[in-house]
């Protein structure tokens, strides 16, 4: 790897084995449940690396997988039986939904002191507001990575491309938090090339491959690129190969530090669902939180 690459597999790896520790430490096993809607591939590679590791971190991993037929009351329903069982302190609902299904309906019925996504309104609100509370978790991975990278990110400029629920707005308020001058952009952003330069630290969160250019990036700043797309590459054995929203080979000698696609921001997301998962049962049980899982 060169020198500026920002490991995430390397730091996602540290952080599970932090929050291995803190398990460990605790006189229960947290619980993480899953519920995933329906048959995407793409899904299934994800909630398995979760099960993988949740299991590997020592907590006990729930599945609920429905058919892509289910009803919107009957995945409410599942939402319910999970809230409801004091074994299980974090609940994940594997976004997107299939169409017939309201999934912000889905979310509002989330638990919150559950919602180890940080989506429901209570989260979102605890966050804007500055209080404690369950944190989403690519933002969360976000700042720990620049941190890593880069200390202290007070007074840095941080452009974040998306405005989306899940990723881009979350993010803008996590680097708020650190004392960042954030600016959000988005599809409708003018002389979006000109605003990105500006920024020490430039997180494209949008889902289209290869839009940030080199010219793009101000020299030496600090690149987390959220995007996880999915290209055709006739050379590779499935025929396919991941890649960000960022064109790597040629900001990657601009930057001066950049995270890759794969082994970025993706693991951190999955070490970050483990964290919330022990923040949330120590939340819920009384227990105090335990060392080395501030960040
Ligand atoms: N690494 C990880 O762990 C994760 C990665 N992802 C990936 O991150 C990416 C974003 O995900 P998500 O936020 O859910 O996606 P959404 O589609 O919900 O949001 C995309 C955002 O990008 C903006 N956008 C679209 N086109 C442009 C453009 N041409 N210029 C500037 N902004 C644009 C949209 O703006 P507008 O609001 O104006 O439409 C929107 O705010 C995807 O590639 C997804 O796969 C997602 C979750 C986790
Ligand atoms: N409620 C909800 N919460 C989410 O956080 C959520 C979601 N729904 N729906 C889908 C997106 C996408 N997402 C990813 C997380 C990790 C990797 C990841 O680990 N990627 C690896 C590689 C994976 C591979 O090789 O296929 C990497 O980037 O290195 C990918 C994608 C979370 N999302
Ligand atoms: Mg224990």
């Amino acid at each position: 790897m060169s020198g500026n690459l920002i490991d995430g597999k390397q730091v996602a790896a540290r952080l599970r084995n932090d929050v291995a520790v803190a398990v460990k430490s605790l006189a229960v096993t947290p619980t993480l449940a899953v519920v995933l809607v329906g048959d995407d591939p793409a899904s299934h590679v994800y909630v398995r690396n979760k099960i993988k590791f949740t299991r590997e971190t020592g907590m006990n991993s729930v599945e609920q997988r429905l058919p892509a037929d289910t009803s919107e009351d009957a995945v409410v329903e599942t939402v319910r039986a999970l809230n409801a069982d004091p074994d299980v302190d974090g609940i994940l609902v594997q976004l997107p939904l299939p169409d017939h299904i309201n999934s912000n309906r889905v979310i509002a019925e989330i638990d919150p002191d559950k919602d180890v996504d940080g989506l429901t309104e209570v989260s979102a609100g605890r966050l804007l507001l500055g209080k404690s509370g369950l944190r989403p978790c690519t933002p969360t991975g976000c700042v720990i990575l620049a941190k890593e990278t880069l200390g202290d990110l007070t007074g840095k400029h941080c452009v974040v491309i998306g405005r989306s629920i899940l990723v881009g707005k979350p993010t803008a308020l996590l680097f708020l938090e650190q004392n960042c001058t954030v600016t959000i952009a988005h599809s409708r952003t003018e002389n979006l090339s000109i605003v990105c330069r500006g920024a020490d630290i430039l997180i494209p969160a949008v889902g289209r491959p290869n839009m940030v250019k080199a010219d793009w990036i101000k020299a030496g700043a600090c690149v987390i690129d959220v995007g996880i797309n999915r290209i055709e590459d006739a050379s590779r054995k499935s025929g396919t190969r991941l890649v960000g929203d960022v064109d790597f080979a040629e900001a990657e000698p601009v930057a001066g530090a950049i995270t890759p696609v794969p082994g970025g921001v993706g693991p951190m997301t999955i070490a970050c669902l483990l964290r919330n998962t022990v923040l949330a049962a120590c939340a819920r049980r009384g227990l105090a939180v335990p060392d080395g899982l501030a960040i």
